[in-house]
């Protein structure tokens, strides 16, 4: 099936017309001004005060076995590396066989880290080549098996660490990093780790992880992202016990400490890099909304587990109805019981909320509250709690139902049309539930969420048996296509936040937007709901594969992009007129090898 970028941006952006007013000719052609002199373009040639094996080690700037004999003079490795210059074809060859070769997927992880550690380009060059297959190595599901065995696994540095440690010297830390610009932080405390648990600076796999999507999918430059883990110790015994573990000895930081310790590092990041965008990732519930309201409003800031799971999921629900055959509007009608109440479920609630409130069938937030049924590891959040819920949580309380009641008595009583699950708990799906919800309807919407795979609420054949193969399925992790009685194929979607940020990250960088703004989200879920065929959603697709991550991005960014501007939050200088799908395309980066020049004075 054909799908390109441009076939995304005539599908889900204004293209053409919308920049032809006035105002914005001039704003988005500004952005292509500002573009041209910006280091996040590709330069002809690359300016280095680095030589010799300076050059061979440094990952930025290494190309292996392609530098050419011009180069080798001129930046003094002629020796350093093997006679013969080999293109970036013939590595490429190379590492893909070697990476056949490796016999588990944590030995795929190690390979594709350690080509990362010693030659960026052609670590991305083969991502992006096979963006679908790795993504599930260097990301969900593997990277949680890395995250898990991280301590003994460990190589090499990458990114940064700061620990309870370092209070009092964050602020002269941040400049220990070699990089001025930097666009994208991507920052955890380990304290859940996907469905994994509090995983300490074990989690530091995950911004890496993160972070490598921005560069492939979303353009972001390598050296302008920052993986890093706030160490505020570990509640997990295991890992206080191991003597390999690396992180800090001691429990968790809790109340006043931890936030003074996470307010330490915000403010020594935001004083080295101003404009950079902050996405918090993998913080317990309640931290990670508590750092969210305290930043969003200051900072360039958001929390992915919050708001760009918020986006995609609502992206797979409006694309799932028109799978259905209904309007996107028919939103309203719909039953949804999301299963789990933490930073991801209420988030993602957060965001089909607003949703029904954008799209004015429904007139208040109270009225789209009484659309979905929240449950939590006690069951539903019913008439008289006595566990302490806070103010989210308290908006999806129905006080007309029993609290506590089972996912089976809820789905019973419901009848739910779409069922989300962001437990981190393996079969919380079950048999009965699922049966019972497809018997009330005819395509059972079923998301479970949850990462790993191995944490998944049920596996894709689960929900096709139990559906009877009527299913709309979509998972956090992937998921093969299920292959059912009669031959008949059940479709398997994979709905992850990795289909938003990139996009995100890419239209805030590109717009360097001062605040992240619930429009962005929104208009992320409407761009991506747009893009499958409707031949893809009769067959129950309801996005395209992630091979296309980076076209999804590009039309992504140019949505946010586009929205920045609309809402004031834009701070790109702005001088003459350019199409903004092309000042979007044009900044993101391409993994290729540019020539270098040795010059002693370059800073
Ligand atoms: N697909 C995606 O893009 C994303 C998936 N997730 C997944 O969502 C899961 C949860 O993440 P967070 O909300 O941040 O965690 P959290 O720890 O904040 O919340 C977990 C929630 O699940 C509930 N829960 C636990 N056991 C349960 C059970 N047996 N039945 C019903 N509810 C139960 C807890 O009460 C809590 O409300 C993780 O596994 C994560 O991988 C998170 C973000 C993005
Ligand atoms: C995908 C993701 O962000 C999570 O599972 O936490
Ligand atoms: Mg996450």
């Amino acid at each position: 099936m054909s799908f390109s970028y441009r076939s995304i941006l005539a599908k889900s952006v204004k293209q053409t017309s919308f920049i032809r007013s006035g105002i914005q000719q001039r704003s988005y052609g500004a952005l292509r001004a500002v573009a041209a002199s910006d280091p996040r373009h590709d330069h002809t040639v690359h300016i280095t005060s680095s030589r010799g094996v300076t050059i061979t080690h440094d990952p930025l700037l290494s190309k292996g076995t392609a530098f050419s004999l011009d180069e080798r003079e001129r930046l003094s490795i002629r020796g350093l590396v093997p006679p013969r210059c080999q293109d970036m074809d013939k590595q490429l060859l190379r590492v893909k066989r070697n990476l056949d070769g490796c016999d588990t997927p944590l030995a795929k992880f190690i390979f594709l880290s350690a080509l990362q550690d010693r030659n960026e380009t052609l670590f991305y060059k083969l991502l992006i080549e096979h963006l679908e297959e790795l993504s599930g190595i260097i990301y969900t599901p593997t990277v949680g098996l890395a995250c898990q065995k991280s301590h003994s696994i460990y190589r090499r540095s990458r990114g940064m660490y700061f620990s309870s440690q370092d209070r009092g010297r964050m602020s002269a830390m941040v400049y220990n990093w070699p990089h001025d610009e930097v666009d994208v932080i991507v920052v955890t405390d380990g304290s859940r780790v996907l469905g994994l648990g509090d995983l300490g600076a074990n989690g530091m796999q995950i911004p890496i992880g993160k972070l490598s999507l921005y560069v492939s999918a979303g353009g972001i430059r390598p050296r302008a992202v920052l993986p890093v883990v706030l160490d505020v110790g570990t509640n997990n015994q295991s890992l206080l016990d191991d003597p390999l573990y690396l992180g800090m000895d001691h429990r968790r930081l809790e109340g006043e400490e931890y936030y003074d310790m996470v307010d330490e590092w915000v403010t020594a990041i935001h004083s080295r890099w101003p404009n950079a965008l902050i996405q918090f990732e993998d913080f317990k519930y309640p931290h990670a909304y508590n750092l969210l309201n305290k930043y969003r409003d200051k900072i360039t800031c958001f929390n992915d587990d919050i708001q760009s799971t918020s986006a995609i999921t609502l992206a797979g629900i409006l694309a799932s109805l028109k799978a259905r055959g209904k309007e996107q509007t028919d939103l309203s009608e719909e039953r949804i019981v999301c299963v789990g109440a933490g930073s991801a479920g209420v988030g993602v609630c957060e965001g089909i909320i607003d949703c029904l409130v954008a799209q004015g069938k429904v007139k208040t937030r109270e009225e789209a509250y009484r659309r979905i049924w929240m449950l939590d590891q006690d069951g539903l959040l019913g008439a008289v709690r006595d566990t302490p819920l806070d103010e989210r949580q308290q908006s999806y309380v129905k006080h007309d139902m029993a609290d506590r009641l089972t996912l089976e008595q809820v789905v019973e009583k419901v009848k739910p049309t779409v069922i989300l699950g962001l437990t981190g708990i393996r079969g919380v799906f079950t048999e009965k539930a699922i049966r019972t919800m497809a018997q009330h309807t005819e395509k059972p919407v079923v998301f479970p969420l949850s990462n790993p795979d191995t944490h998944a609420e049920c596996t894709a054949e689960e929900a096709f048996k139990w559906t009877d193969g009527r299913a709309i399925f979509a998972s956090g992790s992937p998921f093969k296509n299920v292959e059912m009685p009669g031959g008949k194929i059940g479709y398997t979607n994979q709905c992850n936040n990795s289909y938003s940020f990139p996009g995100l990250g890419l239209g805030i960088t590109v717009s360097r937007a001062s605040r992240v703004t619930p429009t962005m989200f929104l208009e992320t879920a409407r761009v991506i709901a747009d893009l499958a065929t409707p031949e893809q959603l009769k067959q129950g697709i309801l996005f395209p594969g992630v091979s296309k991550l980076r076209d999804i991005a590009l039309a992504v960014g140019t949505r946010v992009c586009d929205v920045a501007y609309e809402e004031g939050v834009a701070t790109a200088t702005l001088k003459e007129f350019e199409l903004l799908s092309d000042v979007v395309e044009n900044s993101m980066y391409k993994p290729e090898y540019v020539p270098l020049v040795y010059h002693q004075n370059n800073h």
